[in-house]
């Protein structure tokens, strides 16, 4: 077994080397576990192309201290996926000591709010205890195709999440905020630039297997059900939300924005869809100015849910349009679908409704070209876990 202790020196508000040097290197050493390496990460990727590279090295599987944000994380994932040249199916067992600015996966596992130091190695602990366990990580593939057959396809790998529409825009228009807000608040700066907008596109979900259904959210039943026999279903925009998690149930400790991944887990692996489309609501009936103000208040209201550990995917519209929950009898606001994939074709002359946000690279997908993602319990056949 290879141990590797990785951290990102500039991920969050920059406290990774000296909580590394003060709290998690003595930890090791006190119960006699002498890493292979430490690296500090010098640039961007640093993390991803270090564990490809090992990997080349060892037959033996590998387990990584890794401290840093979501972010690293993907790049790790991202870069086993595009390295296709390796040989051996291979385990990469990580231990996550949250050091990034959302820390989505962290929090998801470990849901409790705390600045105590000891609340950021609960996964250290885990893994020094005399019976750790972990659990095995899904991973989520997005292509983005070209318009035409022999174009530029790029892809890469969420642990978190993908995404199209607002979340995609806050993600791209957040990071020109970096510097002047360090901390979340970035994004509902961001949030606030874009929730007048809808993205126009035509969304295709697609079942884990073949002989599978999509799955959607029945707030009354409060369970899944299937939504066809079999195969796949479509959906016509406009859309004002989009987007789909793997292994957690929220993007930072209390926007629980795919809540459903907790309360009701899925046994496979599986994407965790949320989407709202504006002319769900019975008194939105056309895409005009005053139609997107109104809505966007209703957006406000959605996300607001999602800050109330979750409550946007059981609301329901009243004939007058308005949001609640038990005593409106509409169809809800949110739909909440479980499944193996999507495609998200957006209109050719919407070029908002271009963006992807993959765990917070965004990439733009050109006029006439789409985006797909896919779930799977493995990278090319490596296996990544994490001590939970
Ligand atoms: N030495 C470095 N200099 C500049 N950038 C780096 C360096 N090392 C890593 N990076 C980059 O830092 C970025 C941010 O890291 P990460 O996502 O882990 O933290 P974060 O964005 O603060 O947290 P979160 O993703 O939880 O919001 C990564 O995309 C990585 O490419």
């Amino acid at each position: 077994m290879t141990l590797v202790v990785v951290y990102n020196p500039v991920c969050g508000d920059r406290t990774a080397e000296k909580f590394f040097n003060e709290e998690v290197l003595p930890r090791l050493k006190e119960q006699g576990k002498i890493p292979d390496k430490v690296i500090a990460t010098t640039h961007p990727n640093h993390a991803g192309e270090t564990i490809v590279e090992l990997l080349k090295q060892t037959t033996e599987s590998l387990t990584v201290i890794l401290g840093s944000g979501d972010g690293t994380l993907h790049e790790i994932a991202t870069s086993l996926h595009h390295s296709l040249d390796r040989q051996v199916q291979s385990q990469v067992a990580i231990v996550l000591v949250p050091c990034g600015t959302a820390n989505a996966l962290y929090s998801s596992l470990f849901p409790s709010q705390s600045d105590d130091p000891s609340y950021r190695l609960k996964s250290l602990n885990l893994y020094l205890s005399p019976s750790p366990t972990s659990i095995v990580l899904s991973s989520a593939t997005t292509v983005v195709h070209p318009s035409q057959p022999g174009g530029d396809t790029r892809s890469s790998v969420a642990i978190v999440v993908a995404s199209t529409a607002l979340h995609a825009a806050i993600l791209h228009d957040s990071e020109a905020l970096r510097s002047s807000h360090p901390g979340i608040e970035r994004f509902k700066i961001a949030a606030q630039q874009n929730i007048t907008r809808w993205y126009h596109a035509r969304v295709k979900l697609v079942p884990s297997h073949e002989h599978e259904s999509v799955e959607l959210y029945d707030v009354s039943r409060r369970s899944f059900i299937a939504v066809t026999e079999e195969g796949s279903i479509e959906l016509e925009g406009p859309f004002t939300y989009f987007l789909s998690t793997v292994n957690v149930d929220r993007l930072e400790s209390l926007f629980r924005i795919a809540p459903l991944h907790a309360t009701l887990p899925s046994r496979t692996p599986a994407l965790d869809i949320v989407i709202v489309r504006p002319l769900r609501n019975p008194t939105i009936n056309d895409d005009s100015e005053g139609s997107r103000l109104r809505f966007a208040e209703q957006g406000g209201i959605v996300l607001g849910g999602a800050y109330r550990d979750g409550a946007h995917v059981n609301m329901i519209y009243g004939s007058d349009g308005s949001v609640g929950s038990e005593e409106n009898s509409g169809q809800s606001v949110v739909e909440y679908y479980r499944c193996g994939g999507w495609e998200w074709i957006p209109d050719r002359d919407d070029e908002h409704a271009r963006f992807v946000c993959v765990d917070g690279e965004i990439f733009n997908i050109e006029a006439g070209g789409k985006a797909t993602t896919s779930i799977s319990g493995n990278i090319h056949g490596t296996q990544l876990s994490i001590f939970a």
